[in-house]
């Protein structure tokens, strides 16, 4: 026992270094990065451990708030983990239980006096009512799986190279695998290009599009090409217009076209939808645009829990009203009959439905579907899609 409680230890104190030293004004990832640079005594499984207690530290949201850093990640570890070292030195007693069910540990915790369903994820309120709350809550304690969207060509290959260098992986749609977090694909060179890492509900996003050879599409948030992506993945033969705010952005996109190595002449402009663009567009029309707005990420806070800590309610009103103006911005270039796919990763309502019902309103367009993609029953992010077509 001696041995294990020096070693849960020196695990503590890494991460209460790492947890000190990290302002909550970056990614985690990015900030762990940094902080293995500058701490280079520390090995692979020191690394692994404080970055796994991290995670998990923020994946618990708000449960136990008042309490001190290394109480929660007791808990922490507890409920996220079926094994662990912190939780039979500091908490004996829990250990008996640690490879339960989650809603037996959830129980037991809140046996215990440690309310859980209801601080886990603190906005639940804000959720978009076509998702069970308590399901979505608990599988923020559950990170989500690696997806890859392979090129239809490609797929063949893409699967032999992955079973040559043992790398697991499950088929889940035609072109769409589901691998374990931190599968090393960067070392496979043949497969370079022939795949993008790709969320599962991201891939589905424009499943509700209605896309025909040649038509002229816009995607108004462009970022680094996602959604273009998987628009020419769908139909190569779309005259694409891409845009964001940020050139930077842009330029990722060229860098991962060439990657993909997409044939598709394109049309690229730096364009801010919150002012008038009109001398940047032209009077052009689009059969298509992808609204792909900036929002909470809250459908996606599984892969970056740390967002939670960061977030207060008064953020989702300063989005909703950014989206608001963008995509009526936006709308204005769509054609009578064109389609305005408008999509967020967020799973909050007053970025979804609510601005979906604003832009039927006061925008001259109808809504002819819309969907929550929830992600949440199958380790991946949940996101929302709508279909509105220019009427007027
Ligand atoms: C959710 S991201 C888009 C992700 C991208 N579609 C993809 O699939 O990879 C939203 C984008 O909106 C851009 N954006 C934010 N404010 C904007 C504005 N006022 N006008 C245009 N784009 C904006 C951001 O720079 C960001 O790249």
């Amino acid at each position: 026992m001696e041995v294990k409680q020096k070693k849960v230890a020196q695990q503590l104190r890494n991460f209460e270094r790492a947890l000190g030293e990290y302002k909550l004004d970056e990614p985690l990832s990015r900030f762990l990065t940094r902080f293995y640079k500058s701490n280079r005594q520390m090995g692979s499984s020191d690394r692994r451990m404080t970055s796994r207690l991290c995670y998990n530290y923020f994946r618990v949201g708000h449960i136990a708030a008042d309490q001190a850093p290394e109480a929660r990640l007791v808990i922490a570890e507890f409920l996220c983990e079926t094994a662990s070292d912190l939780v039979d030195v500091h908490r004996p007693q829990w250990s008996a239980y640690q490879q339960g069910e989650l809603a037996d540990k959830i129980n037991f915790l809140e046996q215990q006096g440690i309310p859980c369903d209801d601080a886990i994820f603190p906005f639940y309120s804000h959720l978009s009512l076509s998702i069970d709350p308590k399901q979505f809550c608990r599988s923020q304690l559950i990170q989500p799986d690696l997806f890859l969207r392979v090129q239809k060509h490609a797929v063949l290959a893409v699967e032999e190279e992955l079973t040559k260098n043992a790398i697991p992986f499950e088929k889940v749609g035609p072109y769409s695998y589901r691998l374990p977090n931190g599968a090393q694909l960067q070392q496979i060179k043949k497969i370079e290009g022939l795949f993008e890492v790709q969320d599962l509900s991201s891939q589905e996003s424009l499943d509700i599009a209605h896309i025909a050879k040649n038509q002229s599409w816009w995607d108004a948030c462009a970022a680094s090409g996602g959604k273009s992506l998987l628009l020419l993945h769908k139909e190569p033969s779309i005259q694409l217009l891409v845009s964001d705010i940020r050139l930077s952005v842009l330029r990722n996109l060229d860098e991962r076209f060439l990657k993909a190595n997409i044939r598709t002449a394109y049309r690229k402009k730096v364009l801010d939808l919150t002012v008038d663009v009109e001398h940047l567009l032209h009077g052009e029309r689009f059969d298509g645009i992808i609204l792909d707005a900036p929002c909470s990420g809250s459908g996606t806070w599984g892969r970056t829990p740390e967002m939670m800590s960061q977030f207060s309610e008064s953020n989702i009103a300063d989005f909703a009203s950014l989206q608001q103006k963008i995509a009526a911005r936006a709308s204005k270039y769509l054609q009578k009959d064109g389609q305005l796919i408008y999509i967020t990763c967020s799973v909050f309502r007053e970025e979804n439905e609510d601005i979906v019902a604003y832009l039927e309103d006061t925008c001259g367009l109808k809504v002819e579907a819309m969907n929550l993609i929830k992600g949440y029953h199958r380790k991946s992010d949940s996101m929302f899609a709508a279909r509105l077509r220019k009427i007027q």
